[in-house]
């Protein structure tokens, strides 16, 4: 199986060019979003000093969970998936099932944060677009879509969406193979026909560990393309 990282800021276009692979990738593929593993009760630790939760600090998420999640998908057992819900900022009772496919594609803020995690993906990405560009598309998402007033997402902004962003996620673009700006398609183009190209040859299967992905390594300089 092949597992694709995509990080970057909220409403840098994640899960939008998530989707965009989905299209163009011709092996089964499918998604997991790391918003469904934000922790139920925030640790108290990190509330602002205006007393709210800091979604956007690594300590909002259930890493013990996704760790654990993502080598199941890798040894090609299912998982189930938590349902985060936005508007009441829970994680409901349910979970949906993920089978694991040829392709994974794992978004979210922090999903290239964590060494263990990062050592399972095969390729990791960073979306890096403007702050204006990106807050302009939260406010439309968050407003439209995760029942947020437009003063709420301006005063999460600067409270903790900003600075947690300078502080955590924009140094994930450190440890990124690849760089992605504001227009995807020519990215989404390149790393979908790289997939095609490693199962064409054979070099990925389905269900299969890091041991015998097809029993060879992958060539860093043919994946790595922010170094070329
Ligand atoms: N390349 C793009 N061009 C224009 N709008 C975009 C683009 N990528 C994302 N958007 C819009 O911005 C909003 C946030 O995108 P989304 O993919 O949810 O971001 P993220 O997952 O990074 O928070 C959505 O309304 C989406 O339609
Ligand atoms: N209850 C919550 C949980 C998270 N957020 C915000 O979501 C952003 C991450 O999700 P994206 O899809 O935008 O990448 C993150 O910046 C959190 O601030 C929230 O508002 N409420």
């Amino acid at each position: 199986m092949y597992l694709i990282g995509i990080s970057g800021g909220s409403g840098s276009g994640k899960t939008t060019f998530a989707n965009k692979l989905i299209n163009m990738v011709k092996e089964d593929i499918s998604i997991l979003h790391m918003d469904s593993y934000y922790l139920n009760v925030q640790p108290q630790e990190h509330y602002t000093a205006k007393g709210n939760p800091n979604y956007d600090h690594p300590a909002a998420f259930d890493w013990e969970l996704l760790r654990t999640h993502l080598s199941e998908l890798k040894r090609g057992n299912p998982i189930e998936v938590p349902v985060y819900d936005f508007v009441s900022s829970s994680r409901l009772q349910k979970t949906t099932t993920l089978n694991p496919s040829d392709v994974i594609v794992f978004e979210g803020i922090f999903s290239i944060f964590d060494k263990e995690i990062r050592e399972l993906l095969d390729i990791r990405c960073f979306l890096h677009v403007d702050a204006d560009i990106r807050i302009a598309r939260r406010i439309n998402r968050d407003v439209n879509e995760r029942g947020r007033t437009l003063q709420s997402v301006i005063a999460q902004y600067y409270e903790t969406v900003r600075p947690m962003y300078n502080k955590f996620l924009a140094p994930q673009k450190d440890y990124a193979d690849f760089i992605i700006g504001e227009e995807t398609d020519i990215a989404a183009s390149i790393l979908s026909a790289k997939v095609n190209e490693l199962y064409k040859i054979g070099k990925y299967c389905l269900n299969t560990t890091n041991l015998n992905r097809g029993g060879l390594e992958v060539d860093n300089h043919q994946v790595n393309l922010n170094h070329d």
